[in-house]
């Protein structure tokens, strides 16, 4: 058999060269010509696939626009506005769970004082959307806008700081609840893990960068027994899943202080509670039920122990994160990379007195002058800690934080509130059956 090789120079030389030579050229021209063929194929292939690439990226892009709730004129328009402080020296604060309970109220607090805070919510439904609406509504009406749209999203984020200088971002979006980790992990991945990384990422990046306070919570303390719960005590045996993420969550801003000179603040909030509070808490289902008639489950710990709660009111918190917000000094990188060493801080911030939960139902009777229908079942293993007991001592040191509402007077304040807010009559009288 005859080699590629002796097919186009075959070995017999002389007159048959020329013959040789234009068979060779035929050849060449042929292979030259399929070559340009496949070369002009492949072109065509490239540029079909390119086109229907770019169509296919613009559509997605341009439903993704029309299909967000976000951007134009009107919507950059109102942004400006409500970012804009009108205090001298003011910041642009950006509130993340804006229309939650702890975010409507922070960004209330900031607004009444002058400064500029632009909100951003998802309006999940882990609890009914309408009380977030009925927030938002309430916001909007003091002049704070709330953006609608998710921390995970990168392009929204980005936009936001490209429209307002953000001095400080006051991060309290979240998926909170520690039962209702065991029915759905992942949302907690998605919003306190991988939607704080998305937003420490756009944050680092900023220029300049603002500094950062954000919720962490008292289940970090987790299965330590050591009371009152500081900050210096164990935080690595958490009990649920939702304190796993916390306790990740410092951990994470601590890496962003570290490499990019983010300054950040951790705030451990111990059971939180008030006025446009959150449904899914005890103190504000016993309420529901108890005025619907319901019974309503109580938890007890082990050898018939009472839970026991560090309830703290929500105004008490609110002067804790504008304390905090106040007294973050500045981040100290830029462009992405460290100039220097940047604040890193964790407090507490407690009531410093806790209460059982049957103390709890006690209160709620007398306030709402009904009788609760109890039923007393041992606490299930799915992420309770018996008590929570803040130790607020540098809170109070190097913030100024001193919570003043007690259970009685803070609970009397959010019956007055739901009664209102559901459309109930103030009872009078003794309490009902
Ligand atoms: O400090 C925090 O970081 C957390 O506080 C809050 O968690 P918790 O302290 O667990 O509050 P909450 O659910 O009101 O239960 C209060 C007590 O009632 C008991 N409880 C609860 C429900 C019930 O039906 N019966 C009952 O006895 C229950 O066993 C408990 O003893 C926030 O939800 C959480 O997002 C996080 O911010």
């Amino acid at each position: 058999m005859r080699s590629m090789e002796e097919e186009l120079f075959p070995s017999t030389p002389g007159k048959v060269k020329i013959e040789r030579a234009h068979t060779i050229n035929r050849q060449l021209h042929r292979s030259f010509a399929s070559t340009s063929t496949m070369f002009l194929w492949a072109l065509f292939l490239i540029a079909l696939t390119a086109s229907y690439l770019s169509f296919r990226s613009f559509v997605d892009s341009s439903s993704r626009y029309l299909n967000a709730s976000w951007g134009g004129m009107q919507w950059e328009k109102q942004i400006r506005e409500s970012a804009a402080a009108s205090r001298p020296g003011g910041m642009s604060v950006l509130v993340t769970g804006a229309a939650g309970f702890v975010g409507t109220h922070v960004s209330l607090a900031l607004r009444r004082r002058g400064d500029g805070v632009v909100g951003l919510d998802n309006f999940n439904n882990y609890y009914d959307p309408s009380l977030k609406k009925a927030r938002q509504a309430m916001l909007q009406s003091h002049g704070v806008f709330v953006v609608e749209g998710d921390i995970n999203d990168t392009r929204l984020l980005d936009r936001l700081f490209a429209l307002v200088p953000v001095t400080h971002v006051m991060h309290l979006a979240a998926q909170a609840g520690v039962r209702y980790a065991i029915e759905n992990p992942a949302s907690y991945v998605h919003s306190n893990i991988a939607g704080l990384v998305t937003l420490l990422e756009v944050c680092k990046s900023a220029d300049p960068q603002p500094a950062v306070v954000w919720a962490s919570s008292s289940s970090v303390y987790g299965l330590n027994e050591k009371v009152p719960f500081s900050e210096l005590d164990r935080t690595d045996r958490p009990a649920s899943l939702y304190a796993a993420t916390k306790k990740a969550g410092e951990e994470i801003t601590h890496t962003y202080n570290h490499i990019y000179g983010l300054s950040t603040t951790a705030l451990r909030f111990f059971t939180v509670y008030g006025p446009w509070g959150r449904p899914d808490m005890a103190y504000f289902s016993f309420t529901r039920n108890i005025l619907q008639g319901k019974p309503i489950t109580v938890y007890r710990g082990k050898d018939r122990v009472d839970l026991a709660r560090d309830f703290t009111y929500i105004d008490d918190i609110v002067k804790g994160c504008v304390a905090s917000l106040d007294t973050a000094e500045k981040s100290t990188g830029s462009g992405g990379r460290k100039r220097g060493p940047a604040q890193y801080r964790i407090y507490n911030l407690g009531n410093t007195s806790p209460v059982t939960v049957p103390a709890l139902v006690n209160i709620l009777e007398r306030h709402l002058k009904v009788k609760a229908k109890k039923k007393v079942v041992e606490m299930p293993g799915n992420g309770d800690v018996p008590f929570t007991h803040a130790n607020i001592s540098f809170a109070q040191a190097e913030l100024g934080y001193k919570p003043t509402t007690n259970l009685e007077i803070g609970l009397k304040k959010f019956v007055k509130w739901y009664l209102s807010y559901y459309g109930y009559k103030p009872r009078s009288g003794s309490l009902a059956a």
